[in-house]
């Protein structure tokens, strides 16, 4: 499994945001996307998610360009963005309930609640998201990690608002993943303890 992003361009307005971007991303590896506010790091992982187009330039999973087999594509596929994508009238158990069925995962109740439980969440199943703090809404939102099959994680500063030990719950489910061949891509203030051929740093202070 390989994601190959070539000689990407992305715009926001009338804005360039960043040119001539190239990566490879293989199975077992995690890539730490740096760069100063506003270079970019959101517009990127959003570009690689199908959520904005790019200008020019490639993207490719399996050597087939996304946008011919999306369905495949999107099947492997996993963003978790800054905002939690919780509906806060509903449940833990209700929101993740409804984010597995549309990303074509069911679950059972059983599955969910007990991902809840390893992220700490014991007690909270039936909490409306709404009266939960922002920490716990990161958690739940997290929990997705626990209950996906997608090969290719897309994550968009995970680690904010989580406290130490959800931190270091977090850095182990990432790592995990990686040693299980999965593949992560992710902005983050955090460092991931994987080793150096595990790990690709770019930094897109380098294609302004
Ligand atoms: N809705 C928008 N319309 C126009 N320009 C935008 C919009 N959102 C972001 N931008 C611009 O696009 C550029 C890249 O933004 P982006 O959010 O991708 O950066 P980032 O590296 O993720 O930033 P940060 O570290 O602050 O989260 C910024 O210069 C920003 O001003």
């Amino acid at each position: 499994m390989t994601l190959s992003v070539q000689k990407l361009q992305c715009s926001r307005g009338d804005l360039t945001v960043f040119q001539g971007l190239s990566f490879t991303l293989n199975a077992g590896q995690l890539l730490w996307v740096e760069g100063r506010n506003g270079s970019g790091k959101t517009t990127l992982l959003r570009t690689v998610c199908g959520l904005f187009l790019a200008d020019e330039g490639n993207i490719e999973w399996k050597g087939e360009l996304t946008k011919r087999t999306p369905d495949e594509y999107y099947r492997q596929l996993l963003y978790i963005g800054h905002q939690n994508a919780l509906k806060l009238d509903l449940t833990p158990l209700e929101n993740l309930q409804l984010l597995c069925r549309l990303a074509g995962q069911p679950l059972t109740e059983v599955q969910i609640e007990d991902a809840l439980l390893k992220m700490g969440l014991a007690g909270y199943e039936d909490v409306p998201v709404r009266q939960m703090s922002q920490g716990q809404q990161r958690r739940v939102a997290l929990s997705r990690l626990l209950l996906t099959d997608a090969a290719l994680w897309v994550l968009d500063e995970p680690f904010v608002a989580l406290d130490v030990a959800a931190v270091e719950l977090l850095q182990s489910i990432l790592v995990t993943h990686v040693e299980n061949e999965g593949m992560v891509m992710l902005t983050t203030h955090q460092a991931v303890p994987l080793p150096a051929e595990k790990m690709q740093r770019i930094s897109l202070d380098q294609y302004a």
